[in-house]
């Protein structure tokens, strides 16, 4: 059996897509998953996407990291989806129902209501998100966000300088966070831009993270250091960020087609 896909990539955060909104291919086992994302033996990948059918959306979304580990929000994925489907689409995901629509050359994607409990980031224990008091190394207090997907925003003087490759699987693996944590570094450079470096869980570093740029931005909105609408500077680009009034998250920004091809089921064991 030959299964297609769809390499595709939101400012260089990079998936593999299979839609399979029919529903007849077998399931893709942790291992499998594994094998597509690595970049030396498979694909290559940040993320794996699966579309399945859904009854109460356009389609499901099930979203794989490069470690084979399921997780429920991906928000350059939901864009590079909202353009392969090519109008207002709904996705369902484990982490809520989320709407795509083309804006311009752009893909805008409504992410829901960000949550801030303890418990719905989680956390292991009770204390403030919004300065959570511990450090790792020169990284203190950060910022815990919930945008479907679990996040901890450390605010700095120059993202760029921080050994991230060092520090994030610190923090990422660290027990007080036990579903693990993306790991968003940022600095506030005006009112209305942030610049971004992001950690992800069960991947690493990122060119871009749509859902980083989301909870960072929210994160500098409740900390009084921005306005409700900023632009967030990843390594791969600018997303634009807007908390409403309605306390619903939107993430504007690009998604891209690479190069579309297909591999035999039984190549990834
Ligand atoms: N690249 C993503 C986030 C993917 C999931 C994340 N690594 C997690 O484990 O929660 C994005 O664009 O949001």
């Amino acid at each position: 059996m030959r299964v297609e896909f769809t390499k595709m990539h939101g400012l260089g955060n990079d998936f593999v897509v299979i839609d399979d909104r029919a529903d007849n291919l077998p399931d893709f086992a942790t291992e499998r998953v594994r094998q597509l994302a690595d970049r030396h033996f498979g694909i290559g990948c940040d993320q794996f996407i699966l579309l399945k059918p859904s009854a109460n959306a356009t389609c499901r979304m099930v979203i794989h990291n490069a470690d084979g580990g399921e997780v429920e929000a991906c928000g350059n994925a939901s864009r590079a989806v909202g353009l392969l489907l090519g109008e207002p689409a709904t996705l369902e995901t484990l982490g809520g129902t989320i709407a795509t629509r083309p804006d311009s050359a752009d893909i805008s994607v409504d992410m829901g209501e960000p949550r801030f409990g303890w418990e719905q980031i989680p956390l292991a224990y009770a204390m403030d998100t919004l300065a959570m008091p511990l450090g790792w190394d020169a990284l203190e207090q950060p910022v815990a966000v919930n945008v479907g997907n679990p996040h901890a925003i450390f605010f700095v003087p120059d993202c760029d300088v921080v050994p991230l490759e060092e520090l994030g699987p610190q923090i990422e693996h660290d027990a007080v966070f036990p579903e693990r944590v993306n790991v968003n570094v940022a600095t506030v450079t005006d009112r209305e831009t942030i610049r971004l470096r992001v950690w992800e869980r069960g991947v690493g570093l990122t060119r871009a993270c749509g859902t980083g740029a989301c909870a960072t931005a929210v994160a500098a909105m409740r900390r009084g250091l921005t306005e409700r609408e900023v632009t967030v500077i990843l390594p791969g680009g600018p997303l634009r960020i807007g908390w409403g009034a309605d306390n619903r998250i939107t993430m504007t920004g690009p998604a891209t087609v690479s190069f579309r091809g297909s591999f035999a089921w039984d190549d990834f064991a």
